[in-house]
């Protein structure tokens, strides 16, 4: 079955309404966040404690920070990787190349703001910067967005994503046009996927954990865990950075709106809520829930990491001796579908671990609050309906050999449950 394309693809995320309604209530949803954590009540259904106004939001040297921020991460891209990585082949059948240095930046920007930090930098006063940080990367990322829009008018046909072309100009704005918009070798889905706002993440973190020895003397047990958990899932992203060629936002996504507010706003200035959260309600953690965090934490990094190792290794190299021996179903299309090993016990174990290392992050918060499980909730709706998007690409990709695979592995993402 061929794939539907361009116009006649269908309309995902509810259409050009869907859209719309998206672009307002991500931002809106990201301040609410950012503006009750340090309430008093923190309510994540609450109201909000205040309305900012523009003199709270906007602050020109949180823009110069964030660019700054993102000139480096960029030149840090530039630098010689110690490997060049092909992508999965497109449709005028080239394949694109990689470099795969993030691992390299990553440890670079913790040198320079180790350096920073011993030569004086404020990095504690970073906490009370999030709301105009945030407002800058929103501003940005409109921009951003219709500087890729406007660069996908001039892109060849065979350049254009398979969604993000339907003519509407709100919808394909939103869920970007083009595949892999390059300027030279300079990737920006590819770029902004795992590097700003990844590593922006983790030191997000890290401001909080300085900035709450400051007020209290030391961090606390909680505020450890939930930066050690969060450091190690960044570190090994960038450590097996290229296994992201083959996950649906670089293989089948535009760059848009989504991915690019998704990247640079959403993924720091959400993700770091649990110790935003720490920050300003500190809750205790005796020794004995710490070893029952860690052990949930380590459960779910082997289930997401096997999961995931196991499909990369065999996309690249299905005779590689650790998936040689796994069984597997044959499709029209020459590749073939694991049924065996970790890809046999759920359509999606890799989206089983993540789940279950996004509880770790949130428990060392306490039972207390809803708001520091605001990232669970949010991921397990993002991931079903990922899981849903990304069955009906699979069904087109490989028809009959899909619903065998169906019936083989009838459960999505939890065994017996769903
Ligand atoms: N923290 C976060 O915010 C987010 C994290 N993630 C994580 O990113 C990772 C990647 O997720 P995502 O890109 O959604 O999806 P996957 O990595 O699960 O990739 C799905 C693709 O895998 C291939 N595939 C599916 N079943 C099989 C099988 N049985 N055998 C071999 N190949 C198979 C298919 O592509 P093909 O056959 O073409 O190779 C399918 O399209 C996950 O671990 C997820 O948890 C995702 C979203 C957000
Ligand atoms: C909120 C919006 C509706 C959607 C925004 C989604 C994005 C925040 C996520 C889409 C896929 C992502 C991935 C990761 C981060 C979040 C986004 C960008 C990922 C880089 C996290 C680290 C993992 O190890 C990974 C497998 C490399 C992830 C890839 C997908």
């Amino acid at each position: 079955m061929a794939p539907r394309q361009g116009p006649q693809a269908p309309l995902e995320f509810g259409g050009p309404l869907g859209a719309a309604a998206l672009m307002l209530l991500l931002p809106a949803t990201m301040f609410h966040l950012l503006l009750v954590v340090r309430s008093g009540p923190a309510r994540l259904l609450g109201p909000p404690p205040y309305l900012p106004g523009l003199e709270v939001l906007w602050s020109p040297q949180a823009l110069l920070l964030l660019l700054t921020w993102l000139g480096l991460q960029a030149a840090l891209y530039l630098l010689p990787a110690r490997k060049v990585a092909e992508g999965q082949e497109l449709k005028d059948k080239s394949r694109l190349r990689y470099p795969i240095n993030g691992f390299q930046a990553l440890v670079l920007t913790a040198l320079l703001v180790g350096l920073g930090l011993s030569a004086g930098l404020p990095l504690g006063a970073l906490p009370e910067m999030l709301l105009p940080l945030a407002f800058a990367a929103t501003i940005t990322t409109f921009i951003f967005s219709l500087f890729l829009y406007m660069k996908a008018q001039v892109a060849p046909a065979s350049a254009l994503a398979p969604g993000g072309n339907s003519g509407n100009l709100i919808y394909d704005f939103f869920l970007g046009r083009e595949l892999n918009p390059r300027i030279c070798s300079f990737d920006f889905k590819y770029f902004c996927e795992l590097r700003p706002g990844l590593i922006g993440w983790v030191f997000i973190n890290l401001a909080l954990l300085v900035q709450e020895a400051e007020l209290r003397g030391s961090p606390s047990l909680a505020m450890w865990l939930v930066n050690g958990f969060q450091l190690l899932y960044v570190g090994d992203a960038l450590w097996h950075e290229e296994a992201v060629l083959t996950t649906m936002d670089i293989m089948h996504d535009g760059f848009g709106f989504m991915l690019a507010f998704g990247d640079l706003a959403w993924v720091p200035f959400t993700y770091s809520l649990q110790a935003q959260f720490l920050l300003y309600h500190p809750q205790p953690l005796g020794l004995p829930m710490a070893a029952v965090i860690c052990l949930i934490s380590a459960i779910g990094y082997y289930i997401f990491r096997g999961a995931n190792s196991q499909k990369n290794t065999f996309r690249k190299n299905p005779s590689d001796p650790s998936v040689a021996g796994l069984e597997t179903i044959p499709t029209a299309t020459g590749r073939q579908l694991l049924v065996s090993g970790w890809w046999g016990m759920v359509r999606h174990p890799n989206y089983l671990g993540d789940l279950i290392m996004a509880l770790a992050w949130s428990l060392p918060c306490g039972v207390s609050h809803l708001l520091p499980y605001f990232y669970v909730l949010y991921f397990t709706a993002l991931l079903v309906h990922r899981e849903a998007r990304d069955e009906r690409q699979c069904l087109q990709k490989y028809g009959r050999a899909w619903h065998e695979y169906c019936r083989r592995v009838p459960y999505r993402i939890l065994p017996y449950i769903y």
